[in-house]
């Protein structure tokens, strides 16, 4: 539910924008052009012939290839991704496959040198080649080691193999907000509102840095042993300057503010809106505007729509929500100060230790009876092996 899309094309007017979207134009975006791809899968068969042929070259008499060039498959990677030998990762062990990532699959591993459980992210380079994710990538990494807040899924390490890249971080045994949402509808208003005042609490951060997240959805959301919540997928977030704006269409369309989807121009409001969103879907159980196939309709459905509001919801929420949803980005919440001072959190420290305090019972509950199913990866020892066939299909389907 709900991919992630970028346009790539900051700084362009919108139909200039869609117009721009050939496949070359999207290459050259990213310092790439037609004719490197092809230098990138010559590298890469070469390579490929060197790496699983040494029996052969050795034969021929060849010498150390200590002085070759960087193969490109793996220059294009660095410095996010450093260059690992496979004896490096000996000491992971693999305890299964949580999920399937939009790039490749999360797997969880078992660090034996620190005997600790750590979630790794598996993209499969030429994946990541072809759909032009790149620069997404590397900008994930570098944006998650820039930062550390108590609600951030903190990175632990990258790097990269012959065939794929590898991002580790810490584990979330309780899955994702999107999974819990799945399985039990609508949240009461206490639980609400401290997933509320977590992510006021990590936005805020973020935008004091600069970064806008640009994808805050249910899915980004991970939930920790004792139910509070990780925030994660930096892969389109952005650092804008004091009074810079962004242009690009990128996110998840139905968490889109209108001003995204409109191509912008625009800045960190953004995630108030999508925050908005999140917890309107958490609190009445849907989505405030439907789905739409294209961004063009998503704008024109959310520019008419006026969402229902249900009469259980309590005054001070439906306040909360009417100001997150609200279209013009400068009367939008957007200041820490404004989450202070509102109706609904009253009360409420956003200090992340003492909203910390406490595990989560109703996430926690709700866990205990319906535990996270993780499924084994009988055969799976290399990391740098062909994924697709040690993965059943329908797990990666
Ligand atoms: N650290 C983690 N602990 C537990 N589960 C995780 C962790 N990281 C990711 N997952 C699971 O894997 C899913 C996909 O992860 P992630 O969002 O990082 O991948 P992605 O390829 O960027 O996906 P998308 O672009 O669709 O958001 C998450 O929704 C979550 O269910």
């Amino acid at each position: 539910m709900g991919a992630t899309t970028s346009a790539h094309k900051e700084g362009m007017f919108p139909m200039e924008r869609i117009r721009a979207q050939s496949w070359k134009s999207v290459l050259s975006g990213i310092g790439l052009t037609t004719s490197s791809l092809e230098c990138l899968l010559a590298a890469r068969r070469a390579l490929k012939e060197k790496l699983w042929m040494p029996q052969k070259s050795k034969k021929e008499g060849s010498t150390s290839n200590a002085e070759d060039p960087l193969p490109h498959f793996f220059s294009l990677f660095l410095p996010e991704f450093p260059i690992w030998s496979s004896a490096g990762t000996q000491q992971l062990k693999i305890l299964g496959f949580v999920a399937k990532g939009s790039i490749g699959p999360v797997l969880k591993v078992l660090d034996c040198t620190k005997a600790s459980v750590f979630a790794v992210k598996v993209l499969p380079k030429m994946e990541v080649m072809r759909r032009d994710t790149l620069k997404q990538c590397k900008e994930e990494v570098s944006i998650q080691r820039q930062i550390s807040h108590p609600f951030i899924r903190s990175i632990g390490d990258s790097w990269q193999g012959k065939e794929h890249l590898f991002i580790m971080c810490s584990y979330c045994s309780y899955g994702d907000l999107y999974r819990l949402w799945m399985s039990s509808g609508r949240f009461g208003e206490e639980t609400i509102r401290l997933f509320a005042a977590e992510l006021v609490s990590v936005l805020g951060y973020l935008h004091d840095l600069g970064i806008v997240h640009r994808d805050v959805k249910m899915e980004n959301i991970l939930l920790d042993e004792r139910g509070h919540i990780k925030v994660t997928d930096f892969g389109l977030s952005r650092q804008l300057r004091f009074g810079e704006r962004a242009y690009t269409i990128c996110g998840t369309l139905q968490y889109m503010a209108p001003e995204v989807l409109h191509g912008g121009p625009y800045n960190h409001s953004v995630d108030w809106w999508s925050m908005g969103v999140l917890l309107y879907a958490l609190a009445v159980g849907k989505f405030p505007v439907a789905p739409e196939k294209d961004h063009m309709a998503m704008l024109e459905s959310v520019n008419q729509t006026t969402y229902d509001m249900p009469a259980n919801l309590s005054s001070s929420l439906a306040l909360l929500l009417s100001e997150l949803l609200c279209r013009n980005p400068h009367q939008r919440l957007h200041h820490l100060h404004q989450f202070e001072s509102h109706l609904f959190f009253h009360g409420v420290f956003f200090d992340p230790v003492v909203l910390q305090k406490y595990p989560v019972d109703f996430v926690v509950n709700i866990r205990k009876s319906e535990p996270m199913a993780l499924q084994e990866l009988d055969g799976f020892c290399d990391f740098d092996c062909d994924l697709s066939e040690v993965l059943t299909p329908p797990s990666l389907a």
